[in-house]
């Protein structure tokens, strides 16, 4: 079997296209969608992520600013800056990238984001409310790739999926939206024993861990669904995921690229909150639905 791609950039653009139509609504009844991005420090790695961010929303017209400060920020300076992007009618959504230097509580700082502008969806309210499984900011990167299995047709309900990694801002949210969706979820992390032996039962296994090509074609059954959210940069500079793609392609049914995959539908997603937290303020939004991009 050779795995078919599930081209997360095409996605990604039809997705971008719908936001684009949406803001020109907005437009037409006098409101600029905004996007705040926070940086603190100067790791290239977010820099790319926050440059690919703006771009992204430049391209349908959301407005969006990047606050860039230095790693020796302090604390309550941070929260302050977020008080005022609070305040900020022009601003729906405020990002702060992560992780954030050493010494900078990053609890604090999330909990300090109005929940109805956190459209990275970290808030415990937002948190909480995916628990729940209620109408909320999502978490952009696990919400894109449960909308690229949406938009492939791919039945979540009744199936087996493993999610390998536990972390807040993918494994964990990542396996409550599977269970919200009627999956039975197994949720693999580095106290695992027998990795493979869990991932072998996987229909859909989702790779968030942070390993160059940790998992390997032993480790997938024939005509699994496979979602990579893993990005490694390796020494020659060149993007992998934690599956071995070469390998894993010869057994999985689907599988999605890095890059190429879950990167952009992250990027997408964030649009979608953006796009959907101005509708909010402007009395446009629709309430209500489950699904809130
Ligand atoms: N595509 C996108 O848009 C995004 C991609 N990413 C990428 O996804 C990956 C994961 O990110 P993130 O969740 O933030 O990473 P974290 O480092 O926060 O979490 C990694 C998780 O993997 C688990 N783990 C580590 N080693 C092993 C192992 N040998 N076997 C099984 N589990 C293991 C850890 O277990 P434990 O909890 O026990 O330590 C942890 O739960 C990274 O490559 C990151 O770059 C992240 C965000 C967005
Ligand atoms: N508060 C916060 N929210 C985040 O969403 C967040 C964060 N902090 N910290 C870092 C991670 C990482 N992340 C990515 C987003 C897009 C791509 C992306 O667009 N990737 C492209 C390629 C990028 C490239 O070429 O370098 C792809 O996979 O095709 C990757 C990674 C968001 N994150």
């Amino acid at each position: 079997m050779t795995a078919r791609n599930i081209d997360g950039k095409a996605i990604a653009q039809a997705f971008r296209a719908e936001c684009a139509v949406r803001v020109g609504r907005l437009k037409d009844a006098g409101v600029v969608p905004g996007l705040a991005v926070v940086i603190v420090g100067d790791d290239p790695a977010s820099k790319v992520y926050v440059r690919n961010k703006a771009k992204a929303c430049e391209a349908i017209g959301v407005h969006s600013e990047v606050h860039a400060m230095s790693a020796d920020t302090a604390q309550a300076h941070l929260l302050k800056f977020i008080a005022t992007l609070n305040a900020d009618d022009a601003i729906h959504g405020i990002l702060v990238q992560l992780p954030l230097p050493k010494g900078i509580d990053s609890r604090a700082v999330i909990e300090a984001i109005a929940p109805e502008k956190d459209v990275d969806g970290f808030h415990y309210s937002n948190v909480g409310r995916l628990l729940v499984g209620e109408p909320a900011y999502y978490p952009c990167t696990p919400w894109g790739a449960m909308k690229m299995l949406e938009h492939e047709s791919i039945a979540v309900e009744g199936k087996h999926a493993v999610v390998v990694g536990r972390s807040t801002i993918v494994g964990k949210p990542m396996a409550l939206m599977l269970l919200n969706a009627g999956a039975t979820v197994t949720v693999c992390h580095s106290k695992t024993r027998d990795l493979a032996a869990m991932t072998r039962q996987a229909d859909i296994l989702v790779a968030a861990v942070g390993k160059p090509r940790i998992i390997t074609g032993d480790m997938v059954k024939l005509g699994a669904v496979v979602i990579d959210v893993g990005i490694n940069r390796l020494p020659d500079g060149t993007l992998c995921g934690d599956v071995d793609y070469e390998a894993v392609r010869q057994i999985a049914s689907r599988i999605t690229p890095v890059p190429g995959g879950v990167g952009p539908m992250t990027i997408a997603m964030l649009l979608g909150n953006t796009v959907k937290a101005a509708e909010l303020a402007a009395g446009t939004g629709v309430r209500g639905e489950t699904r809130i991009t």
